[in-house]
């Protein structure tokens, strides 16, 4: 039988401001062996944000249309702006085989994992919820309002880490790396585990 092995989709979630993308990065520099999705959104570009590679940037009009098109994986609405995972690239990604990652937000992570139950969903938390301010607000990118906000969000989404396989706290960078490295490693000897033995049942003498 031909058995060709697909990609394992990899979901990260956690308040903003944990180190999500920061922690991206740092695997990105490892090398870790991972796609990175790259999403579509309607908020505005922060300084230094380029279109098509920290994100696609859209009108409300655009992504209404993605929608509408079928063009998401999932999506959502988050403190005011639109987020969305474009679908053909997670398809076609996986379907060469190779891991994806995707950044997002919770609501966006519940429909991946509706939709996509075999997914894995990694949830990052600080190691405080004063330490999570501080990050936030040393980041310097967002007014104090939009900062209130999003960590008035924070409170809704830890409270939904109970739905995530895996959760990571980031206390330091290369320790989050080495513990998400730990969950792919794992997940994929669990996966060559479960194709053997679907292998084996299938075998004809
Ligand atoms: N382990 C860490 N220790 C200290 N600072 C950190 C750590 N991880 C990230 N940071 C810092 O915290 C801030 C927020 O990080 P980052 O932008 O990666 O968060 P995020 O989860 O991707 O946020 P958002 O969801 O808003 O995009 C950055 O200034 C980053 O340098
Ligand atoms: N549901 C989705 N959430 C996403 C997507 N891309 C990013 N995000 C999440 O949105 C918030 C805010 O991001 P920011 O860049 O404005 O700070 C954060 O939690 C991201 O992880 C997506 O495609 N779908």
């Amino acid at each position: 039988m031909d058995f060709k092995e697909k990609g394992l989709l990899f979901v990260l979630s956690g308040p903003s401001g944990v180190g999500k993308g920061t922690v991206c990065r740092a695997l990105r520099e490892r090398g870790t062996d991972l796609q990175y999705s790259i999403s579509v959104t309607t908020r505005k570009p922060r300084a230094g944000e380029q279109d098509g590679v920290h994100y696609f940037f859209k009108s409300k009009e655009e992504f209404q249309a993605m929608i509408a098109n079928h063009q998401l994986l999932e999506w959502a609405e988050y403190v005011g702006n639109f987020y969305g995972t474009p679908l053909q690239y997670v398809q076609d990604t996986l379907d060469e085989g190779k891991d994806v990652l995707l950044e997002i937000e919770v609501q966006g992570a519940l429909q991946v994992k509706q939709n996509f139950p075999e997914g894995i969903f990694i949830f990052l938390v600080p190691p405080s919820l004063g330490e999570l301010k501080k990050r936030i607000t040393n980041r310097g990118t967002e007014s104090l309002k939009l900062i209130e906000n999003r960590l008035n969000a924070a409170r809704d989404e830890i409270e939904m880490m109970k739905h995530y396989d895996y959760v990571i706290e980031n206390d330091q960078v290369d320790c989050a790396c080495d513990r998400i490295e730990a969950v792919v490693v794992a997940e994929h000897c669990q996966q060559a585990r479960i194709i053997e033995k679907y292998k084996r049942l299938t075998e004809v003498d």
